[in-house]
């Protein structure tokens, strides 16, 4: 049998990334004369990548956004983030030590993200934690993105593992969409990057810490998700 897999978002959920992706997004700002952009209002723009992030600035403050202004802006944008890599960005309470239990127990990890590859690998990297993933896949490895499902389910077979034994990890309306669409189990966590409350879109489980994240509580959910399998 193949191994389980647990999948992770990334911003919001494995890493901490807030400060630096907010630096970059006002430094990108002010140059389109957009004022600061607060860690509240952060929380309502990010999660479909930075381009995304730039054009709900300009549409919170209800102010157009013509193409070629939006291209520069978000080159600027990208350009500070890369630069800057790893910033202040670290791992949230808890993730070495979850992922440690996971590899004892055999399953294969890997990150599915709205964040470029490159700045995925670079970041990952930057933070010594390389080794832990099987893939890591961005908004840009595949022709599709969260929250199309077949983005985790292309990183799950990137990472050699089994849609039937696969649990995803996300901080986001995104990551939860994207994994009932491929009939992937869900675990929320509640302290990552979101505007309203993740038990609101109905993940299988909510976490506050990742203590909670153990390879029991997986095995659960996967056996849930598919109860014909349990039968003899
Ligand atoms: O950078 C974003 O907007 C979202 O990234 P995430 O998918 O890792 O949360
Ligand atoms: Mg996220």
């Amino acid at each position: 049998m193949q191994r389980p897999i647990i999948v992770f978002d990334l911003d919001g959920t494995l890493i901490d990334t807030a400060p630096d992706l907010l630096e970059s997004l006002n430094h990108s700002l002010a140059a389109g004369d957009l004022p600061a952009v607060d860690e509240i209002g952060f929380k309502g723009f990010v999660g479909h990548g930075g381009r995304v992030m730039i054009e709900r600035a300009f549409a919170a403050r209800q102010k157009a956004l013509a193409a070629a202004e939006h291209d520069r802006l978000h080159s600027l944008f990208v350009d500070h983030y890369t630069i800057n890599i790893p910033g202040k960005s670290r791992p949230y309470p808890g993730v070495l030590p979850a992922i440690a239990r996971f590899e004892e127990a055999g399953y294969l990890l890997a990150i599915c993200t709205n964040k470029y590859e490159a700045n995925s690998l670079a970041l990952i990297e930057a933070l010594g934690m390389t080794k832990h993933f099987a893939a890591i896949a961005g908004q840009d490895t595949f022709a599709f993105r969260k929250p199309d499902p077949r983005h985790l389910l292309e990183t799950i077979r990137r990472a050699g593992g089994d849609p039937d034994r696969a649990v995803m990890v996300g901080d986001s309306q995104t990551d939860i969409d994207t994994a009932k669409a491929a009939g992937i189990p869900v675990v929320a966590v509640d302290f990552g990057y979101t505007d309203r409350h993740v038990s609101e879109f109905e993940p299988s489980r909510v976490i506050s810490h990742f203590d909670e994240l153990t390879p029991d509580l997986a095995a659960r959910l996967i056996a849930a998700a598919h109860p014909a399998r349990q039968m003899p």
